[in-house]
């Protein structure tokens, strides 16, 4: 059994799209995700400096978000799973990163990725 830190439902807001009109602002993206990780020695001291940090995951990937452009959500999410495995020492992710409206009929339209480092 691997242990997980998760984060659901984190907002946002990058320029990404194919379109020219999708070139000029900001729009809103969430993220969920799941991050193996063993808790047991953070648990067993109580010690945040053992714990991986959702805090820190998410502002990382809002700072990356917000900060790079591309056309593709596959090439966003390839790009942020890379530096999560290298960086954060985490050993596998699974990422879903969703793009609403980009359907107008459909609820909601993203991808799905696993990666392991
Ligand atoms: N697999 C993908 N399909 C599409 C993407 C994408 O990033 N990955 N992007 C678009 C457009 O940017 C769309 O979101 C505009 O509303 C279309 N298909």
């Amino acid at each position: 059994m691997t242990d997980r830190i998760f984060i659901e439902g984190l907002e946002v807001y990058a320029v990404i799209g194919i379109f020219d009109w999708e070139k000029t602002h900001k729009r809103k993206l969430v993220f969920d995700l799941e991050l193996a990780t063993d808790i047991q020695a953070a648990a067993r001291g109580d010690d945040y400096g053992q714990a991986l940090c959702y805090g820190k995951i998410s502002a990382f990937i809002s700072q990356f978000a917000e900060t790079h452009q591309f056309e593709l959500i596959e090439t966003l999410a390839e790009r942020i799973a890379e530096q999560l495995l290298s960086q954060f020492g985490v050993s596998w992710l699974k990422m879903k990163l969703s793009k609403p409206g980009a359907v107008p009929n459909a609820r909601n339209v993203g991808l799905i990725i696993e990666r392991r480092a």
